[in-house]
């Protein structure tokens, strides 16, 4: 997968991160710009608040686990810049990162565990808090090492694998949510087919997951999301994995929206769909998937008419009894989920 690189600071310290992925260079985060692929890999690096509130909210850093750790990395950025006060500046730098998107809780939960930290700390602060925001990444890195260890088992010989969205090491700090058991099952030599869904009205399943499967050598074909009732028809699906944002106690999962449909057409045609994601995607203060908060994204992304409504909601909820099973970290965990 991506390489890690360590950049040494002028004082002498060494920052991680990854070439071609979310990195924390000195006073910047530096992140693939995701809206540019497939056709262009472009970089941004970004030093200010506005810059990465505004990279959040356009999707250029797009999917639960990467926009936690690049909220943290990128308060970590913005925090070396301040120059007084820093506690209260950073909490109001974090007030901003907290009010970019609204569902995935890696969000919320990667600002708290940052500031969280900083209050236990009584020097230091700003080391500190760059220790913190490279150990989400880390972490996260690994969470979803471990997601591909769990889930690869799932994946036979000569399946057929559906999946929407992008779920991949894009989304993530690497490796990815739902992708990753695939490039388990891969590097292990299992030979089988991604139908990868286009995932309107962003198309980051055409874009982004047909992109870094194809580069990583696994067989993928996209189809319109209109073509999998289809596809699970002609008895080419034989598994679903799909990623998520926001997991309520009782399993309920809020993925991309789209996801709800295709988990009613597995249940239909008796073809078991999974859901992928780090424990840090769990929001155990939500009884169920009906008080996850759902984003409406701009009219502009679904193009109308003029004149005419749009409604773009960016996220569904899936309910636990369509989910045959969640993977963390922790293993594979099945029905009836109790994540309280
Ligand atoms: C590994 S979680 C990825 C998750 O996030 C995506 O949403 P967005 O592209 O709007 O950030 C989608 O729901 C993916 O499944």
């Amino acid at each position: 997968m991506l390489e890690t690189v360590r950049w040494i600071t002028a004082e002498g310290k060494v920052l991680a991160g990854f070439e071609e992925g979310l990195a924390l260079l000195p006073g910047k985060l530096r992140i693939i710009d995701q809206t540019k692929l497939p056709k262009e890999l472009v970089y941004l690096e970004l030093d200010d608040i506005d810059e990465i509130v505004a990279a959040i909210q356009r999707l250029s850093v797009r999917g639960a686990p990467a926009i936690g750790c690049a909220a943290a990395l990128g308060l970590a950025a913005a925090a070396q810049h301040v120059d007084a006060d820093f506690e209260a500046k950073v909490e109001i730098l974090a007030d901003q990162l907290a009010a970019s998107r609204p569902t995935a809780v890696n969000l919320f939960w990667a600002l708290e565990r940052c500031l969280s930290h900083l209050r236990r700390c009584d020097k230091n602060h700003l080391q500190e808090l760059l220790r913190e925001a490279l150990a989400i990444l880390e972490e996260d890195i690994q969470m979803c090492q471990s997601i591909g260890k769990h889930g690869a088992p799932l994946i036979e010989e000569g399946m057929g694998i559906l999946t929407h969205c992008n779920a991949g090491a894009l989304a993530t700090g690497d490796f990815g949510t739902a992708l990753s058991p695939m490039y388990v099952a891969h590097e292990a030599g299992r030979k089988f087919t991604v139908y990868s869904d286009e995932t309107r009205p962003l198309n980051q399943g055409s874009r982004l997951t047909a992109w870094e499967l194809h580069q990583s050598g696994v067989d993928v074909v996209t189809i319109c999301d209109n073509m999998a009732a289809q596809v699970m028809k002609e008895g080419k699906i034989d598994l679903v994995i799909v990623g998520s944002d926001r997991i309520a106690a009782n399993g309920d999962a809020a993925n991309k929206i789209g996801t709800y449909g295709v988990a009613v057409l597995a249940k239909h045609h008796g073809i078991p769909f999974y859901v992928a994601a780090p424990t840090s995607t769990l929001d155990a203060s939500l009884a169920h998937g009906g008080l996850i908060p759902i984003e409406i994204r701009d009219a502009a992304e679904v193009g109308a008419a003029e004149g005419v409504r749009v409604y773009n909601p960016a996220f569904d909820v899936t309910p636990s009894e369509l989910i045959a099973g969640i993977i963390t970290e922790n293993g594979l965990h099945k029905p009836p989920y109790n994540f309280g």
